[in-house]
């Protein structure tokens, strides 16, 4: 097949690109301009994007980050491309609870995938892993529609000295056990079909005690999947002391989102690490974003390292069924950092154009029959 034949019978996808705040835009222009090539190198499909302008700068102007009518307007694409939202001027809780968190939570991505591994030509500060990276290799499963990001409470006497705040954790059974099965499927898929799973039921004795007896039930379900479980508290020094026991590890929405920035961190940076906002019954489409912020520290100075974006990007690309294009992508990216493409966080000199060059330039020299 020539390559005007391919290009013809190229599969399009529609992506909303939402690029937010800060850093978030400049990850998101890299990653948008890896995958246009990614695109272009495969020649089995195109992207048509719709450029969403939801930030804090919007919020300023109009008093919104989602307009009326955004959530249908997202619902017309294949996925979703998040960047990061937040800045100094507004506080957080509006911008989270007025942009992503809404989108996970209406758009039904009920789990959230953060996998972890140390990629190639990169280092970990831990010397078991420094000595062999491939004892660090994780998945972590976050509940992402409920739990301590439920919503739920108030402040009364606001401003005065008697304010009470209250912030209501809510676990549903059906919330535990979708994001449970969901986690025994992805371990069960996994070469070594190990999970752990995490919470704090010693001390939280009601939703976390819940949590366990899901996990009991669905955990007989899954004979082939070794699993056991931990206490948060403890899990952090396992994940520092014997990264080679962990393999897929499920907890709650605050959990793992802890969790989930330690594990970057023993992967060498918060800036490589990717995301998935499932909605594993794919009514609505799925959104993929770098797990970190919008980093108002180095925001605007080019150094911000695109690679949490670009891997985010592999995944979406994953998601939409393209595999091996996904796969071709992870390999550019770790040739790239192998050849010295890497940013300040991951003690290199590169700043964010340079390694998006770099991995662009690796594509290229990819054959399609290798796509
Ligand atoms: N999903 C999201 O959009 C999301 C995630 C986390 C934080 N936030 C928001 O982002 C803002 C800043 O939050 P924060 O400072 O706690 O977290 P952050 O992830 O933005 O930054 C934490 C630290 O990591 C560094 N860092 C982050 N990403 C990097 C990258 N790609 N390359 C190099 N260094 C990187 C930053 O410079 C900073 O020193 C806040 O408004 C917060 O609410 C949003
Ligand atoms: O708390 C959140 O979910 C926001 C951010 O920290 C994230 O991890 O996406
Ligand atoms: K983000
Ligand atoms: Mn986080």
């Amino acid at each position: 097949m020539s390559p005007s034949t391919i290009r013809t019978t190229a599969r399009l996808y529609r992506i909303a690109s939402i690029p937010g705040d800060g850093i978030g835009t400049e990850t998101t222009d890299a990653a948008v301009q890896v995958l246009e090539k990614l695109a272009e190198v495969s020649g089995k499909f195109a992207f048509e994007w719709d450029h969403v302008d939801w930030n804090s700068k919007t919020y300023r102007e109009i008093g919104s980050y989602i307009p009326p009518g955004g959530i249908e307007r997202l619902k017309k694409s294949d996925a979703i491309f998040f960047g990061a939202c937040g800045w100094p001027d507004i506080p957080d809780h509006i911008s989270l609870w007025s942009l992503i968190l809404p989108l996970r939570h209406r758009l039904n991505q009920y789990v959230n995938v953060r996998p972890t591994r140390i990629l190639r030509g990169t280092s970990s500060p831990l010397s078991s892993c420094v000595a062999d990276p491939s004892a660090l290799d994780w998945v972590i499963v976050r509940e992402n529609s409920e739990g301590e990001y439920a919503g739920q409470g108030g402040t009364t006497h606001a401003g005065t000295p008697l304010a009470v705040g209250t912030e209501v954790a809510i676990f549903t059974r059906p919330g535990i056990e979708r994001v449970m099965r969901f986690a025994f499927d992805t371990a069960a898929g996994r070469p070594r079909k190990l999970l752990t799973m995490v919470t704090k039921s010693n001390a939280q004795r009601h939703g976390m005690v819940l949590w366990d007896a899901v996990y009991d039930e669905v955990r007989a379900e899954y004979p082939d999947v070794a699993a056991d479980r931990m206490l948060v508290d403890a899990m952090t020094c396992r994940m520092v002391l014997r990264p080679r026991s962990l393999d897929t590890i499920v907890a709650t929405n605050l959990h793992a989102d802890i969790l989930s920035d330690l594990a970057a961190a023993l992967a060498g940076s918060i800036g490589i690490a990717p995301s998935s906002n499932l909605d594993p019954t794919r009514e609505n489409p799925s959104m993929f974003e770098p797990i970190h912020g919008s980093a108002p520290d180095i925001a605007g100075k080019g150094v911000a390292n695109p690679v949490g974006a670009f891997w985010s990007a592999a995944e979406m690309v994953r998601w939409l069924g393209q595999g091996e294009a996904a796969d071709r992508l992870m390999e550019a990216v770790e040739n790239a950092a192998a050849k010295g493409a890497r940013t300040k966080d991951l003690g290199g000199q590169s700043g964010t154009k340079e390694v998006t060059d770099a991995v662009c330039k690796e594509l290229e020299g990819m054959t399609e029959a290798q796509m």
